[in-house]
C-alpha cells in the first residue's frame, strides 16, 4: 500500500471557506490528509476563541462532503522550533507533503528537506480568522464566511458569546 499523505496546519480559529476551498483542492491530490489544529492548548482568548475538541469538531462537520479519509489531530505548541517538526512527526501518520502558507511552518519543515507546497489564497480579504472574529464581536454579518456546519456549532457552543465576553465587550 503506497499511501499519498499530506499535512496541513492552521489554528482554525474557527475553521472558513477559505481553508475549505484549500482541503477541497488538496483531497483532489491526495489519498489521504492529516489536519493538525495548532496552538491547540490555548482556547478562550480573543485571537483563539475556541477549544482543540471544537475546533475538531468543526472540522468533522465541514468535511462531511468531501471526498477524501482525514484525521484532525491537536497538536499543543512547543518552546522549541528546531525540534517542532520531529515533535509533530511523532504525533501524526508518516506524510511525504505538506501544505502551508505560514513562513514558519515552511522554513522548519524545508530546513528538513520535507517539500512543502503553497496553496493560493481565497478571498483572504474576507476568508480570514481575524476578520471572522472581528465580525462576530462588532455585532456583523460573519456566518457566509464559514461552513454552514460551522456555523451550526459555533452557535451550539454560544461561541460568539464567549468571544465577547473574553474580549470584555460583552
Ligand atoms: N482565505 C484563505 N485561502 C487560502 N488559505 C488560507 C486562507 N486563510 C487562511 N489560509 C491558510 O490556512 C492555514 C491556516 O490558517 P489559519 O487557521 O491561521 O487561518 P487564518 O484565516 O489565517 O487565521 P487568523 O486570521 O486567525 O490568523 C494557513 O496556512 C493560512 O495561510
Ligand atoms: N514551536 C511551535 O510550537 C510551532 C512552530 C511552528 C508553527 N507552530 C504552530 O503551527 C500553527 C500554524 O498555523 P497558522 O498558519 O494558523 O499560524 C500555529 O498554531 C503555530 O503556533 C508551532
Amino acid at each position: 500500500m503506497n499511501m499519498k499523505r499530506a499535512f496541513y496546519i492552521g489554528r482554525f480559529q474557527p475553521f472558513h471557506l477559505g481553508h475549505h476551498s484549500v482541503i477541497t483542492s488538496i483531497a483532489k491530490e491526495v489519498d489521504e490528509l492529516i489536519i493538525g489544529i495548532g496552538s491547540a492548548q490555548t482556547s478562550h482568548e480573543v485571537n483563539n476563541p475556541f477549544t482543540a475538541g471544537e475546533r475538531v469538531m468543526m472540522i468533522r462537520h465541514a468535511l462531511e462532503d468531501i471526498d477524501v479519509h482525514f484525521y484532525a489531530l491537536p497538536i499543543d505548541d512547543i518552546q522549541q522550533n528546531p525540534i517542532w517538526v520531529s515533535y509533530v512527526t511523532s504525533r501524526t501518520p508518516p506524510f511525504d507533503t505538506v501544505y502551508a502558507n505560514n513562513p514558519l511552518v515552511i522554513e522548519l519543515f524545508e530546513e528538513t528537506g520535507v517539500m512543502v507546497k503553497q496553496p493560493p489564497m481565497y478571498h483572504r480579504n474576507e476568508y480570514s480568522g481575524t476578520e471572522i472574529r472581528r465580525r462576530m464581536l462588532e455585532g456583523e454579518e460573519w456566518k457566509h464566511l464559514v461552513p454552514n456546519a460551522v456555523a451550526d456549532v459555533i452557535e451550539e457552543i454560544n461561541g460568539v458569546r464567549r468571544l465577547r465576553r473574553v474580549a470584555g465587550t460583552d
